[in-house]
């Protein structure tokens, strides 16, 4: 067997599609018919909680619209249907071009609104349905409904009973493989990081505005799919399906099932349709039931089952490793070699800032070679900071230029620098919880690159190459922080001081034109700043240009090529450190009440940061 096909093998989720293959075959096992629409309301509900999966939990986004877009599905089903137009795939195919539009607009709002204001605006759309049906009642059939819409054909053959049931199991097969495929790929990572941070995302490349219409458009194609098979599947739909309770219990689903995990949706779909709740008894209660139930899940067992599945599963794995003798890839690394790391030349030119009238930067000029560590020091809002945002596109300047490698860079948003080749840290850490420290690390290599989405949901050479590359470069910036120990442990468990240097190492990772660090030994104890020292000399030598903001000043001496020193928005000296240590200035504004307040200038961990930028 060829590697590449063990690849493909290994990378496919057998038993899932093994699981379908069975349910598909229940028919014939002898399923009586109400079973099979048992069945098939799970695969509807699947759908449709695999929506708000993407667009909820993956890219935590509360773009709740999910019911609006089934009943436009629904309606389409019928209404072509009832004009003579029975082919089901016409319907899938106009039903899922109507959700997208439904996605875009119903997700526009989230562009300028927060996640609740968002939610409450998709309760809205849900609002509109009887309105709209009864506007349209002439081809809705307004409150009573449209019956009769049974019978549906595929190339010209009709689907009756166990046809329509195979249909309704593939369709859901299809898209769930599709989903799964694009929430592992270079998208999947971004909304991942989107949902824990935007600022992040930019950073890391990703335009947080198409993301979220990303999200609103493709989360809301299942719903689609849904109402066409909901309606060809009951032969009769009226507004009364489509209700908030509805979209509440779905909501429950997802969250149960597990809202960031594609197979949490079918789990979720399939405790809604044959959970105690189907009871006749509990049916008056259900929204009730739900609504405490969803409060509940919030509170204590946010993950839902999938998580609790994921996280036996990575203890399993990490068990396995141990007994191994090796937590996680160091024997890879080694064979990996080096990172290469393109440095670039960065200019600052007469750059200005200033926040209502207080001038934070007033004309800074430096200048950054590559394979040179430069670090910038000054006391507390000498504009550091500011200066870190300026250059990295989350601000923009007043006045002056910043340019990498020659071309102006001033003015371009966060992920258009980002992409252009600067990696940054944050003062705060950024560092989503939920991701194992690898694919931390390799969500610093998203800049690089397209998102590649259809390769990624085509499974093209292109997805495995790129793949690959993304861990060996993960694994070789792991290696060069003596990390790679920790590449399968969850980000969220590790110490602040780890959680500083995996910030480092996955800006490393992205081999960035220039490296910008935010106060990166804060925090550190004597072995993590030994870490970082030797991970900021090993980028130097594999050619980084690094610009590092510190408070830790004997860090700084020594790791330093040249310093420039910041008071009141100025350089106010700049050379070698010995140079600037001396400096008089610098002396009187900083270094000297440093000496006065913390004997020995200890490293700081109480940094103030005013905002996860900051
Ligand atoms: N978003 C903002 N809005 C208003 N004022 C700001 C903003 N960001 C920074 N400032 C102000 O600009 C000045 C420079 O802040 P900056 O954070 O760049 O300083 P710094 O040298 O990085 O300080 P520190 O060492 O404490 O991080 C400060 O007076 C700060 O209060």
């Amino acid at each position: 067997m060829t590697a590449r096909l063990r690849t493909v093998l290994t990378d496919t989720p057998l038993l899932v599609i093994a699981g379908f293959v069975l349910v598909a075959a229940l028919p014939s096992l002898g399923l009586g018919f109400y079973w099979q629409r048992q069945v098939m309301l799970i695969a509807v509900y699947t759908l449709l909680c695999s929506g708000l999966n993407l667009s909820f939990g993956y890219a935590g986004e509360l773009a709740l619209g999910q019911v609006a877009v089934f009943a436009s599905g629904a309606y389409v089903a019928a209404i072509l249907f009832n004009h003579g137009h029975t082919d089901i795939l016409l319907a899938l195919l106009v039903a899922t071009a109507l959700a997208g539009v439904a996605g875009l607009i119903s997700g526009i709002p989230g562009l300028r609104l927060s996640h609740w204001s968002l939610a409450l605006v998709s309760f809205f759309f849900v609002l509109l349905i009887p309105s709209l049906v009864s506007i349209l009642d002439e081809y809705t059939g307004g409150s009573a409904g449209l019956p009769g819409v049974l019978g549906p054909t595929l190339f010209g053959r009709p689907l009756f009973g166990r046809d329509f049931y195979y249909v309704a199991i593939a369709a859901t097969l299809l898209w769930m493989l599709v989903l799964r495929n694009m929430v592992v790929s270079r998208f999947g990572a971004f909304l991942r990081v989107m949902a824990e941070s935007p600022t992040l995302a930019e950073s890391l490349g990703g335009s947080v505005r198409l993301l979220q219409i990303q999200a609103y458009v493709i989360g809301a194609l299942p719903a689609g799919i849904a109402g066409v098979l909901f309606t060809y599947m009951t032969g009769f739909i009226s507004p009364t399906t489509f209700t908030l309770s509805l979209l509440i219990a779905v909501l429950a689903a997802t969250v149960l099932g597990g809202a960031d995990s594609v197979w949490g949706a079918p789990v979720g779909a399939a405790i809604l349709v044959l959970g105690p709740l189907q009871a006749a008894s509990f049916q008056k209660y259900s929204s009730a039931v739900y609504g405490i139930f969803l409060v509940f899940v919030g509170v204590v067992f946010s993950m839902g089952l999938a998580g609790l599945a994921r996280i036996v599963r990575r203890r399993l794995l990490l068990r396995r490793l141990a007994r191994a003798g090796a937590a996680g890839g160091s024997g890879a690394a080694g064979e990996l070699g080096e990172l290469s790391i393109p440095g670039e030349r960065l200019e600052v030119a007469g750059v200005a800032k200033a926040f209502a009238g207080l001038k934070a930067l007033n004309g800074v000029d430096l200048t950054v070679e590559p394979g040179t560590i430069t670090a910038i020091i000054g006391a507390n809002g000498a504009g550091k900071t500011t200066l870190l945002n300026l250059i990295s596109g989350v601000l923009r300047a007043d006045a002056g230029t910043v340019t990498l490698a020659g071309r102006p860079i001033t003015g371009l948003r966060a992920h258009q620098v980002s992409r252009l080749g600067v990696g940054r840290t944050f003062q705060t850490p950024l560092i989503p919880p939920r991701m194992t420290v690898l694919e931390v690390v390799e969500s610093g290599r998203l800049r690089s690159g397209a998102v590649g989405l259809l390769p990624a949901i085509l499974r093209l050479p292109r997805y495995y190459r790129v793949r690959r590359e993304d861990r060996a470069a993960a694994l070789v910036a792991l290696s060069f922080a003596g990390l790679e120990h920790l590449a399968h442990q969850p980000a969220g468990s590790l110490p602040l001081g780890t959680r500083r240097l995996l910030e480092v190492v996955r800006a490393v990772a992205g081999r960035p034109h220039v490296l910008l660090l935010d106060e990166p030994a804060a925090g550190l104890d004597d072995e993590g700043l030994r870490e970082l020292e030797m991970l900021m000399r090993r980028t130097r030598e594999a050619g980084g240009t690094v610009v590092l903001v510190e408070h830790n000043v004997p860090f700084v001496m020594s790791v330093a090529d040249r310093v420039h020193a910041m008071e009141l928005g100025r350089v106010i000296a700049s050379g070698p450190p010995d140079v600037v240590r001396r400096d008089q200035r610098v002396i009187d504004s900083y270094l000297g009440r440093r000496g006065r307040t913390e004997p020995g200038a200890a490293p700081r961990a109480d940094v103030p940061s005013e905002s996860g930028v900051a």
